[in-house]
């Protein structure tokens, strides 16, 4: 049991406190304090205002001696003094404490109980405490009597910082403080923020226990063959891993421990962008009573969502519990990968939709993180945008992105695992020109992957980036497999492509500690 500072909560006056609300008690908060609507689909819908994706700028680890050790500090984790922390903390407390009545929800993060992290979760809104009692792990009564929180996050959105005053970067903060075992959020109703800060946490305090934390999605075949799929925001992480031949472990985050991979959540938290029944049949069908979608927009009489609809935002969102997908592994653990997808939604339509790495070239791509941010997850960004997020999920990783490489390198060593990176993103010409891949097609190149049909095929070299591309992959057009030959304009093509080889050879200098094979795994093109 670690020692938690909790001299907080002394301050915290607790007689308006509701305690572990279920599903039907919030539901009905949520519609008596208006915070939410009811959608013909049994959801609650909620709308968050200004922010509508995550706020990377605005999130800030307290530096003191506990944390000085480990974080890597740097763009991503920008340090904030304790006292700056102090300070906010008190307010937020003397602002909760106004309140009519807020919200605690304890449980858990991490379904591996040698592994998980008992937390609560105290919010001023009841729509983000449901939203917290799905994506979370609900205890049992008995776990409930003696649950003991390691972790506390304090969610107060309608309080609003003053830079000028309170030293952060804008109304909206993300505060994580390892010392006080705290996460203090305000100005922002953002859903996700709560979620991903958990798992800024466990990205922390995993790697400590030898355990790797992971960006990534994770399902289990009828043989008890397990996949993971990394990928940055809009990669397909959630889209992919839902699949009616697949047992669903989790959509987003996962422990891969010496006894195999665990989820470190108890829900999911699905993009509702263009969702369709025929489609994404499991998702759709998993929006009902108990979800929560979040800027979804719904017609005034029907209350239906219209998925369609972007008005608010491209990062509409659905928040459901696990139990709402059909077939899915309870609890949420499993063994070993057999074989790991790294998803990119590349915009310049030249990385191949799918080829085998090798190890070291798994290394190389690991380490580079490459994707294009898509529209809306994060504050400011518009329109799709190249970038380099190492262990895709560098917004997440508090450690040096070389901690959890290492780890992944001697586990895909050690458990043989077979690694394919998959292009969900443009073919036929870059963003604009050309068109996102199927779905339906890249859902075959997965099946074939995980069913080790590509293991043996004969491959093309890819000449600009080096990779194996399978030649052929069952219920795909050959000539979708090699992105020249989609696009119309050859020399644009070598043009784009080498353009992001070169990118990769930019970003990767900054590796100088990485062995020279896995140096060498970059694309073959150097200028
Ligand atoms: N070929 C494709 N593969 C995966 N997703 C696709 C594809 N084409 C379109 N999409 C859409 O892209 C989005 C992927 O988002 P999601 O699965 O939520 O990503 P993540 O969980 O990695 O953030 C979904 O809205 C999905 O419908
Ligand atoms: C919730 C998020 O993750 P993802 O888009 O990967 O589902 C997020 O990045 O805010
Ligand atoms: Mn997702």
């Amino acid at each position: 049991m670690k020692t938690v500072d909790k001299s907080y909560m002394k301050e915290l006056q607790t007689n308006h406190i509701h305690h572990n609300l279920s599903v039907a008690q919030l539901v009905e908060k949520i519609l008596y304090r208006q915070e939410g609507v009811l959608t013909s689909t049994g959801a609650i819908r909620a709308t968050t205002g200004t922010y509508t994706g995550r706020s990377p700028e605005d999130k800030f680890i307290v530096k003191d001696k506990v944390s000085d050790l480990h974080v890597n500090w740097g763009k991503v984790n920008k340090p904030i003094q304790e006292e700056v922390f102090n300070q906010l903390l008190s307010k937020v407390i003397n602002y909760l404490n106004e309140k009519q009545e807020i919200f605690k929800f304890q449980g858990f993060a991490g379904s591996d109980h040698t592994y998980r992290l008992p937390i609560q979760v105290i919010n001023e809104y009841a729509w983000h405490n449901l939203f917290s009692r799905q994506l979370f792990i609900t205890p049992t009564e008995e776990e409930l009597s003696k649950h003991q929180a390691e972790f506390t996050v304090i969610s107060a959105p309608g309080f609003k910082a003053d830079p000028a005053i309170d030293g952060t970067n804008s109304e909206t903060f993300i505060l994580i403080s390892f010392k006080k075992r705290i996460v203090l959020i305000g100005g922002t109703e953002y859903a996700g923020e709560i979620k991903k800060s958990i798992f800024s946490v466990m990205n922390y305090l995993l790697p400590q226990q030898d355990v790797l934390s992971m960006h990534c999605s994770a399902n289990v075949g009828q043989e008890g063959d397990v996949a993971l799929f990394f990928g940055l925001s809009g990669t397909g992480k959630t889209t992919l891993s839902a699949d009616p031949y697949r047992k669903l472990i989790g959509d987003d985050e996962h422990g891969w421990s010496p006894n195999g991979v665990f989820n470190i959540e108890g829900g999911c938290y699905a993009k509702c962008i263009n969702l369709s029944q025929e489609k994404e049949p499991q998702i759709y069908n998993a929006i009902r009573y108990g979800s929560v979608l979040e800027n979804v927009i719904l017609d005034d009489n029907s209350r239906e969502p219209d998925y369609d609809d972007t008005s608010l935002t491209e990062n509409t969102r659905a928040a459901y519990p696990l139990e709402n997908i059909d077939n899915i592994i309870n609890p949420s653990v499993a063994g070993h990968p057999n074989t790991i997808i790294f998803l990119t939604a590349d915009a310049s339509g030249t990385l191949p939709p799918i080829s085998k790495l090798t190890k070291e070239q798994a290394m190389y791509h690991f380490l580079s993180g490459y994707t294009s941010k898509l529209a809306g997850t994060e504050r400011g960004v518009t329109e799709p945008t190249a970038t380099f997020s190492a262990c895709f999920g560098s917004p997440f990783l508090p450690l040096a992105p070389s901690k959890y490489a290492e780890m992944l390198g001697k586990k895909i060593d050690m458990f043989d695992t077979n690694v394919f990176l998959i292009n969900t993103g443009w073919t036929g010409g870059s963003y604009g020109v050309g068109d996102r891949i199927k779905l339906s097609f890249t859902r075959a190149m997965v099946h074939s992957a995980l069913e080790g049909e590509l293991n043996s095929i004969e491959t093309i070299t890819d000449e600009i980036f080096g990779l194996q591309i399978p030649a052929h992959v069952p219920g795909v057009p050959d000539e979708l497999l090699v992105p020249k030959q989609t696009w119309g304009n050859k020399e644009a093509y070598v043009k784009e492509a080498q353009s992001l080889a070169l990118k990769f050879h930019e970003n990767f200098k900054k590796f100088t500690l990485a062995s020279d094979t896995i140096k060498q795994a970059g694309p073959f093109y150097k200028g």
